[in-house]
């Protein structure tokens, strides 16, 4: 019989063992003779194979680290293929200088993530990389440096005389306690003294070893779950009976429906099996409250993996995930890169959320890669959202999704009421209507909370000259620069350009410049006179600037008792704010009239997203949008008839109108100082697309925000029914983009389902 631990070393993480835990296939090759070379993925932004010669005493396998020489530098790549044919000559091939690890660090199936990725987005493999890797691991060193590592008494240190350590009493506290086990070096760091340890070492009587990170062990829930109404219950049925294949399902239920419940308890089954969650949320804001709710539930390690967290925090979290010691990890975008020793399911929270599509470099959708790691994978996949984006709605329709419904709040609590408030022929006061201001005046006297919705941060979004009507305007870009009173500066919030506010105006000469419009900081400062004895909280970009100040003031927002709540869109993602019984939304009519196709879309989603804090506590919630066109087909239907309804008219129109999702779309970018270099680089991409008939263009055109951080910018958009053949043409173009002499003049991208059109 085997003895029981050796049975959990079997699945314990050591880099000898690596190949096993990590699930590789066997793809090791010794090099033989008959050889040429191998091919390396490096970090660079190039299109292009790297080939090296591997030489005679050098043995490597594929997803291992090399480090060659590139140019006159040296780089760390990923052996990518073995025994290839050259791309040059044998003359011109050099050679690996040194082989990082014995074991893969990427494991097969993220190789072929990684390679579908590239391909899919037609960007060069190497920056693909970059956005998987950690950073620590692109540097070289080899992994056992970053594993833990312990301390025990060697052989002297057993047979040492306690009397010894008598004229240092920290040095024998330290040798004490080694005599019995083994210590972890965290257990050393914090109990015993650095300086004891290090003459210990000295002394030779003491020794550090590298420890192994063993796969997680489930104790079970540490809090009772909820009883599930009988929507969750179907919906948590139906994505377990998914387990252990791949199954992509759409949950879309109302806001405050407990869609977070239907996450939670989808995974202690999970959990019994030894498996691995992933859990993707769009924004870094949301991971401290998940991550509360998800450790609060389950005895089993919950990890955040998001831009914030140091190179070390990372690169732990990584080892975690590899070796199967992480249970859950909750992470923004790139957690869909960690190379996970067994996952069981992939969970996105507001999978309609654009943060999940990155926006420069490498621009991959979270959603639509992980999907694909999913498949991969063979496991379910569950994206949640109370707003659905089109994208899967349109899946569903298709039957590739499978789709789950929760209709009503999960507290029983009715959907709060939505008014328009019709600000034409009214005198407004701060840019309140007196009805809001009424209804805001009547919560906050009951002692209930009431959150106002601006998305613009800042003063004012202009100062203007009372003389001659000047606005001040980014000399950069096409926009003007919002006034932040607080700071006292001028800020483009296109390129960031700040100088200090003027004390003329640029045209005539008047010291008569005043702000126009309204932004959150200006908002702020009227409640404060409208509503002198209730605390304000803002939530903006620049008030949670601070590192912590984000959690302290949602933090406040969690008090009962009467407030104002003021923010930008950041208050619509996610939270749960049990005091609010009003919101009032304080102007949305820019948004409604954008030349975007997406735009009705994205403001259907915002608005009801925050419509959505409303009411979820014990109190039912109200909503007033204000407007000065109650009219509008948009507002109207939203209001009339709920998103779900909505969303459906709207994606028909994209069906009529041959859009995206309906569609499939690519978009290129140029930028360039001169205006006429980015339309003639279109152009010419433009008329080499011509030869395919089947993929329909629209431009070049200049794009709406024409000039930024001083470069003009101009797009060409591609449309076409069949995936295959748009990427095809993609292909085609790409390679001989790079033969152009033109395109070294411009700064120019490609955007594969390009949801940013500004
Ligand atoms: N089955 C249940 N019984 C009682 N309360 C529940 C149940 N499920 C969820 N809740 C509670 O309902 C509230 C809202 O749930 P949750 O935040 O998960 O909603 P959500 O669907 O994620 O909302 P949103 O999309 O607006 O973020 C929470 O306080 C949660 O504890
Ligand atoms: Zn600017």
């Amino acid at each position: 019989m085997q003895p029981e631990n050796q049975k959990s070393t079997d699945f314990c993480f050591t880099w000898q063992g690596a190949r096993a835990s990590l699930n590789l296939t066997p793809d090791f090759v010794a090099m033989e003779a008959a050889v040429t070379a191998i091919r390396v993925a490096l970090p660079v932004p190039l299109r292009q194979h790297f080939d090296y010669l591997l030489p005679p005493e050098l043995e490597v396998s594929i997803g291992c680290r090399v480090r060659v020489p590139f140019g006159k530098r040296e780089l760390v790549g990923i052996v990518w293929q073995l025994a290839v044919k050259p791309d040059v000559s044998e003359q011109q091939l050099k050679p690996v200088l040194a082989v990082i690890d014995q074991t893969p660090v990427l494991p097969a199936l993220l190789r072929q993530l990684l390679s579908f990725a590239a391909d899919y987005y037609h960007h060069p493999l190497g920056e693909v990389l970059t956005a998987a890797l950690p950073a620590l691991l692109r540097e070289g060193r080899p992994l056992a440096d970053y594993l833990p590592r312990a301390y025990r008494l060697t052989d002297s240190g057993k047979a040492a005389n306690p009397q010894s350590f008598s004229r240092s009493a920290k040095q024998a506290e330290l040798w004490q306690a080694l005599t019995t086990q083994a210590l972890d070096e965290a257990t050393v760091k914090s109990h015993y003294s650095g300086s004891a340890l290090k003459q210990l070492m000295a002394k030779e009587l003491v020794e550090s070893f590298q420890t192994e990170i063993a796969p997680y062990h489930y104790q079970g829930l540490a809090e009772p779950a909820l009883q599930l109404t009988a929507d969750q219950a179907l919906a948590v049925t139906a994505v377990n009976q998914a387990q252990g294949s791949f199954r992509p399902f759409l949950l879309e239920g109302v806001t405050g429906s407990g869609k977070t419940e239907v996450y939670l308890q989808l995974i202690p089954s999970l959990l019994e099996l030894g498996q691995q969650i992933l859990v993707l949320l769009p924004e870094i804001g949301l991971t401290p409250q998940t991550l509360e709710r998800f450790s609060k539930r389950f005895r089993a390690p919950v990890l955040v993996w998001h831009s914030n967290l140091s190179d070390g925090e990372r690169l732990n979290c990584w080892l975690q995930a590899a070796s199967g010691s992480a249970a859950v990890v909750i992470g923004t975008r790139s957690a869909l890169f960690l190379p996970f020793r067994k996952l069981g399911l992939i969970i996105i929270d507001e999978e309609h959320d654009l943060s999940l599509k990155q926006q420069d470099g490498f621009r991959y959708h979270a959603r639509d890669l992980a999907i694909k790691r999913a498949a991969l994978e063979c496991c379910p996949i569950l994206l949640g959202s109370a707003t659905p984006s089109l994208e899967s709605l349109y899946n569903c329709q298709q039957g590739r999704f499978t789709k789950l419904t929760l209709t009503a709040r999960a507290s029983g609590q009715a959907m709060p009421q939505l008014e328009l408030v019709d600000l034409k022929q009214q005198v407004l006061q701060y840019g309140l209507a007196a009805q809001s201001i009424q209804q805001m005046q009547q919560q906050l006297k009951l002692g209930k909370q009431v959150m106002l919705f601006l998305n613009r941060r800042g003063f004012a979004p202009a100062l203007s000259c009372q003389d001659c009507g000047w606005l001040t305007e980014c000399q950069r870009c096409s926009a003007f620069t919002t006034y932040h009173k607080h700071s006292r500066q001028l800020v483009c919030h296109h390129c960031g350009a700040t100088r200090a506010v003027p004390r003329q105006c640029g045209g005539c000469g008047s010291t008569r410049l005043a702000p126009v419009g309204q932004g959150t900081e200006q908002l702020e400062e009227h409640l404060s006179v409208l509503f002198p004895e209730v605390p304000v909280t803002r939530l903006d970009r620049d008030s949670t600037r601070r590192k912590g100040a984000f959690a302290s003031l949602l933090a406040e927002i969690q008090q009962p008792g009467p407030r104002l709540i003021l923010g930008t869109q950041m208050l619509a993602k996610g939270h749960h704010f049990p005091f609010v019984t009003l919101v009032v939304i304080v102007d949305v009519d820019g948004a409604l009239y954008s030349a975007d196709f997406r735009a009705p879309e994205q403001l259907g989603q915002l608005l009801t997203q925050v419509a959505g804090r409303a009411g979820r506590g014990h109190d039912k919630g109200k909503v007033l949008l204000q407007t000065q066109h109650p009219e509008h087909a948009l507002l109207q239907d939203i209001m009339l008839n709920g998103y779900a309804a909505f969303a459906r008219s709207a994606l028909l129109e994209r069906q009529q109108t041959l859009l995206p999702p309906c569609q499939y779309m690519a978009l290129f970018r140029a930028e360039a100082h001169q205006s006429e270099l980015c339309q003639q680089w279109l152009q010419q991409v433009a008329s080499y697309c011509q030869q395919q008939p089947q993929v329909q263009q629209l431009g070049p055109l200049l794009s709406p925000l024409e000039r930024r951080a001083g470069k003009y910018r101009w797009q060409l958009h591609l449309y076409a029914a069949q995936r295959p053949l748009l990427h095809q043409l993609l292909s085609q173009v790409l390679a001989e983009v790079s033969q152009w002499p033109l395109s070294r003049k411009i700064k120019w991208q490609l955007d594969v389902d390009a949801l940013d059109l500004s």
